[in-house]
């Protein structure tokens, strides 16, 4: 079959295309067409079927999917170590929110940018944000060239982006028909929480993501103080008060859902909800932990988010990858929950399920847009080697990851960004951050 779009094949040592190491393939190869995915194989199989073709070729690489990461607010990189050792509520009402009424698109994209940097140098291809000026974060996503849900962050009180709320519907909106057949970009619908967004605001945003067929992402059930407040408002956990305004279903995506009740995850497994597990958000601003082995026993699909960097104090999903495989056992005194694969499925297909796209990403298979990663096995900390899964969660780092491709488009080889100016975002930020925090 001959075709007008470029082709590579990506071939390494191993090739992982799912989370599982028996899916494994010693030599394995991926051939991509423009942006997909149209074979899998041994890399002799494919030189032979497909001789002549340019290829990149890792001696000592591990191809694998790209992971996803379904909670972040990348813009808030510039707030990084600024307020740290704090509870949630006095970290964003006394820190982050007065800091926040000073942002600027300028430095929302900058910021965001700085995350995105991050992000790939840590093998993220896929992410989802929730943002002020969110905007400025597909603008830079485009740049990036990174797979890009985004949200415009709605709350009853007045935004610095949009002023009175009904602006933020109609942008939201408006953002919803320009991005709707984008290849990388995907807007969706982000009320903040139950404790900043009234019942009405609430039924608005189901109705409008339902309108838009779209993703609504919010944070739930973060704090016992969360829960508390919902239970004297409205005398309902958070999560029934949303089951109540018709906000549960299967394109929800829910972050952090660190406080459930035993109905609360029967719910979710009910009405489809998926869940963005925060961990290190929640361990650094001690909310606690949420209950994933439950979840996941009630067949809920679970993924993994960083959140911001301001309360994690990175994007990097490698470390989050170990820390949830490690933390729940802790927690449950049970080694045998959140196995390897179990937390590699989280951080891969998982994601790629809760943002509504299994479809197209999430494992390397034909027909799947080519979102991969190549990781450097060659070094102490990875040798010898077993079991893929065990080390990508238990002994690799971000740091690992050498090549990266989104939708079969390089954006760093050999840990050169290809598509970020790395320096030129490091010198703006200090300047960007001169005019945030005159004083410093
Ligand atoms: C996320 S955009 C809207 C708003 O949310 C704030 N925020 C950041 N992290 C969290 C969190 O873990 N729970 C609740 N709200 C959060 C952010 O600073 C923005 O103001
Ligand atoms: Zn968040």
């Amino acid at each position: 079959m001959s075709s007008s779009l470029a082709s590579l094949l990506v071939s390494g040592t191993f090739l992982l295309p799912t989370w599982r190491q028996q899916d494994c393939l010693e030599n394995g190869a991926v051939l991509i067409t423009g942006s997909t995915i149209t074979a899998v194989g041994t890399r002799s199989e494919l030189q032979r079927s497909h001789p002549g073709i340019p290829e990149l070729h890792e001696p000592h690489g591990l191809i694998m999917p790209g992971l996803v990461n379904t909670h972040t607010h990348a813009p808030m990189a510039c707030f990084r170590g600024l307020a740290d050792d704090l509870p949630l509520m006095t970290w964003l009402q006394d820190h982050i929110f007065p800091l926040e009424a000073r942002l600027d698109r300028p430095t929302v994209r900058l910021s965001a940018l700085l995350s995105m940097a991050e992000m790939i140098k840590s093998g993220t291809t896929s992410f989802c944000d929730m943002y002020l000026f969110a905007e400025e974060v597909a603008a830079a996503a485009a740049t990036a060239g990174l797979r890009c849900w985004f949200g415009e962050v709605l709350y009853d009180f007045p935004s610095p982006c949009y002023g009175a709320l009904e602006n933020g519907l109609r942008l939201t909106a408006e953002l919803l028909d320009r991005f709707r057949d984008h290849p990388l970009i995907t807007a969706t619908v982000d009320p903040h929480s139950v404790y900043t967004c009234a019942p009405g605001l609430l039924e608005q945003c189901g109705r409008l993501a339902a309108d838009h067929d779209s993703l609504l992402v919010t944070h739930l059930a973060e704090t016992e103080s969360e829960v508390h407040t919902c239970r004297s408002r409205y005398g309902k956990t958070p999560v029934e008060h949303l089951d109540s305004l018709g906000l549960l279903g299967s394109r929800t995506l829910a972050a952090h859902c660190v406080h459930l009740e035993e109905s609360d995850i029967e719910r979710f497994a009910d009405r489809n909800v998926k869940v963005s597990h925060c961990l290190e958000s929640n361990l650094k601003l001690a909310s606690g932990v949420a209950p994933i082995p439950r979840l996941l026993e009630r067949g809920v699909t679970v993924s993994l988010g960083t959140d911001g960097s301001a309360s994690n104090n990175d994007v990097d999903l490698f470390s989050e990858m170990s820390s949830v495989a490690k933390v729940h056992k802790g927690v449950m005194l049970d080694p045998t929950v959140m196995s390897a694969e179990t937390t590699l499925r989280a951080a891969t297909i998982g994601g790629a399920e809760a943002l509504a796209a299994a479809a197209s990403i999430g494992t390397l298979a034909p027909g799947k847009q080519a979102d991969l990663i190549v990781i450097d096995l060659d070094q102490p900390h990875l040798t010898p080697l077993y079991n893929l899964p065990s080390h990508l969660v238990y002994a690799a780092r971000g740091a690992d990851v050498i090549h990266s491709l989104i939708g079969g488009r390089p954006v760093m080889k050999n840990r050169q960004l290809l598509t970020i100016d790395e320096s030129e975002v490091i010198a703006r930020m200090g300047e960007a951050l001169k005019k945030l925090r005159p004083g410093g």
